[in-house]
């Protein structure tokens, strides 16, 4: 006899999540709502700026459906940036056309004890307003697919407050955590308590998943790496578990390379992204065999399409077959990508 609680769940990302090898797998992409798609660049450009979009639940919400209309994605992400954080603690932002990001740096103590942890759910609203409104609209007319929060990583977020702008090396940041580790410290500990309320309040409002970007891990040398990406992320999956027990985290530490394997068994995720540099099989063997594999075809052979795209998502398809494996790319979705080269990505997915 099975009763209701041991009944699975029948949404196939949630179902990899938990430990199963699902196939074909489930797939979504990073950044899949963006410039590429026509009917996103209207919405975008009825919202104004980009964080007006953000925080307008409706036209959020709509974009954030978007390419689930369009190709049934098994994963919707929810329509937010990572650098929302930051914002909502207090820290003036802005997007500039063409120059991405720009924060007022925080270089000092006073600028870091200026940031208000408590204040971030509370001017955070919007966001968890759209993923209720998300989260409604996927039940209604799109029950298979999973709702995913996100936040940045601790380390990655303290990158951008402390640069201010966008880096190849963020030498300011990483410079911090060297000349002065406690106030690093500090900022790193503020992120970590406004990102668990911030991570908890999507999970409330709906959300089903929560991924961590760690889009700069790739950084930072070893003892660095330890320090400021995997002590902090197990703090927050620690913090955030103590509320929310089940709710499946995914860890995605960029360029992490051989620290993988370290990183898994250490933060306490349930999956991993991997991104374009890593080979998936080598991933594989170097993680423990319940943790599920999120990745890594490269964005730049969805912009070529064709045998090229083909070749690529193959070979990733016969490495992971077997394994609980979520398809998605290795690094976000570039915004000059025809919209039917996704399609045909999806088609080629789902015949496994
Ligand atoms: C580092 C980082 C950021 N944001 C994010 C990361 C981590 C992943 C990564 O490494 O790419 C994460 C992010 N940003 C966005 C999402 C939404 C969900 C999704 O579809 O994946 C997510 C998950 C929307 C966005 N975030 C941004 C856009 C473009 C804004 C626009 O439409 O003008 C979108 C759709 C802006 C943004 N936001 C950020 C940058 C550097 C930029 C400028 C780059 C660009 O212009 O493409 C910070």
């Amino acid at each position: 006899m099975t009763g209701p609680s041991e009944i699975p769940t029948q949404k196939p990302l949630l179902r990899v999540l938990a430990g199963e090898t699902v196939w074909p797998p489930p797939m979504w992409l990073m950044r899949q709502a963006g410039r590429y798609l026509p009917e996103y660049r209207e919405v975008r450009a009825q919202a104004g700026d980009f964080i007006a979009l953000c925080t307008a639940p409706d036209l959020a919400a709509e974009v954030t459906i978007q390419p689930i209309r369009r190709y049934g994605m098994d994963g919707a992400i929810l329509f937010s940036d990572i650098l929302m954080v930051p914002w909502a603690m207090g820290q003036s932002l802005r997007f500039a056309e063409g120059e991405g990001p720009m924060l007022e740096p925080l270089r000092d103590a006073a600028a870091i004890a200026r940031l208000d942890p408590g204040q971030c759910v509370v001017r955070a609203a919007p966001i968890f307003e759209t993923v209720r409104l998300v989260r409604a609209e996927l039940e209604a007319h799109a029950p298979r697919t999973t709702l995913i929060g996100f936040a940045g990583s601790p380390f990655t977020v303290a990158c951008y407050m402390v640069e201010g702008h966008g880096s190849r090396d963020f030498a300011a940041a990483r410079g911090m955590a060297y000349a002065d580790p406690a106030l690093f410290g500090r900022l790193i500990r503020t992120l970590v308590e406004a990102s668990t309320e911030y991570l908890c309040a999507q999970a409330e409002a709906g959300a089903e998943v929560l991924m961590l970007f760690d889009s700069w891990a790739g950084l930072l040398p070893p003892s660095q790496f330890r320090r400021w990406v995997i002590e902090p992320t197990a703090a927050l999956v620690r913090a955030v578990r103590k509320r929310l027990p089940s709710i499946p985290i995914i860890g995605f530490p960029r360029l992490a390379g051989v620290m993988l394997a370290e990183y898994a068994q250490r933060t306490g995720v349930q999956c991993l992204g991997i991104d374009t540099s890593m080979d998936l099989r080598l991933a594989a063997a170097a993680v423990p065999p319940g943790i599920a594999l999120q990745g890594n075809l490269d964005p730049l052979s969805l912009i070529a399409g064709g045998m090229a795209l083909e070749a690529e998502a193959r070979s990733i398809l016969a490495a992971m077959r077997g394994r609980p494996f979520i398809f998605n790319l290795g690094h976000g979705i570039e915004k000059v990508t025809p919209p039917e080269h996704v399609a045909a990505l999806v088609r080629l997915v789902r015949t496994g």
